[in-house]
């Protein structure tokens, strides 16, 4: 099953709430980067992952605290090994945790006969992540709340160029070093400013509108964020940090007049579509 990464085409912070999240507005997509879960039939719940070997196999794995969370809601012990082939980078901003988490669910659902209804996945899939439930439709999409309200719309088509700078951030960190801020916009501005103008083709308009809060944080991280974008912006792109980082993308509105200073960097980049 394929698991797709995700970009944040904006994320505005409304505010913290008590329970010590914070209320967000944000705008995804996902793209063509993609993790893949194969399941078999086995005589006990198992993870072997290919592709990366710092993961933890146990219930640190948001893929283990699915099995986990699908297990307690239906009574049903997954008798299934999992394999994860991991592309996405790791604590990049892109959801690749999330992503593996939300196939988990679909794909343990559909082994077992779909015990559980769509409602019941986005509860299961809220309780494991404020990104998760996100993963369960995929495309484009608004999440509210902590991140856990959807609202779907039509995937649009745009390509991008995604950097991913060889180092994490900590979404937690980001979080909780952000300076205090207060916008007041609801998911209908968020439709206005990055919505409408995607799925109606102004693409620049869009691009302009787009912003990303989390790039105020003080957490050291966004230090290293800031010289990605220069980069970016000094070969003629808007470049936006994704989600809390580390990685950053440019939507594609032509071509690009020189990749060197890119080359050099050492940094991982792709150019990517919407899917
Ligand atoms: C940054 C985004 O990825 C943008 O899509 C999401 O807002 C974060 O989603 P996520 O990685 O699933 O985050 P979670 O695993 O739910 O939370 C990790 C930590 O991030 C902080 N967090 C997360 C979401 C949110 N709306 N407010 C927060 O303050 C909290 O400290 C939380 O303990
Ligand atoms: N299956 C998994 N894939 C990736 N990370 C995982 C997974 N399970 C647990 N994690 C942990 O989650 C953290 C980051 O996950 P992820 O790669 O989703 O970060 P991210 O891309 O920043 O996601 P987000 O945009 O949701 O913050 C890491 O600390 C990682 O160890």
């Amino acid at each position: 099953m394929p698991s797709p990464a995700k970009i944040n085409l904006s994320l505005w912070i409304k505010g913290k709430r008590p329970d010590g999240y914070h209320e967000i507005v944000t705008v995804m997509h996902t793209i063509n980067l993609f993790d893949v879960l194969s399941f078999h039939p086995s005589d006990r719940f198992e993870l072997e992952i290919v592709g990366n070997d710092t993961l933890p196999l146990n219930k640190g794995n948001l893929i283990v605290k699915a099995a986990n969370i699908f297990k307690e809601a239906t009574g049903i012990k997954p008798k299934v090994g999992i394999r994860l082939k991991k592309r996405i980078p790791v604590g990049a901003g892109l959801g690749g945790g999330s992503s593996n988490a939300a196939s988990t669910l679909k794909g343990l659902n559909e082994i077992y006969g779909n015990p559980l209804s769509e409602k019941e996945l986005y509860q299961l899939a809220a309780q494991i992540g404020s990104d998760v439930p996100f993963f369960i439709k995929g495309g484009l999409a608004l999440a509210y709340g902590r991140g856990e309200k959807i609202r779907n719309y039509n995937p649009v088509n745009f390509k991008l160029l995604l950097v991913y700078p060889n180092f994490q951030c900590s979404t937690a960190e980001v979080y909780q070093n952000l300076p205090p801020i207060k916008r007041d916009i609801s998911p209908e501005d968020a439709e206005k400013f990055v919505i409408s103008p995607l799925v109606s083709g102004k693409i620049e308009e869009a691009i302009n509108n787009m912003v990303n809060d989390l790039e105020l944080s003080r957490a050291p991280c966004i230090e290293g964020v800031k010289k990605v974008k220069k980069v970016l912006e000094n070969i003629g792109l808007k470049p936006l940090m994704s989600g809390s980082g580390s990685s950053v993308f440019a939507i594609l509105t032509g071509s690009i007049s020189d990749l060197t200073p890119l080359k050099n960097s050492g940094w991982w980049y792709k150019f990517l579509s919407a899917v």
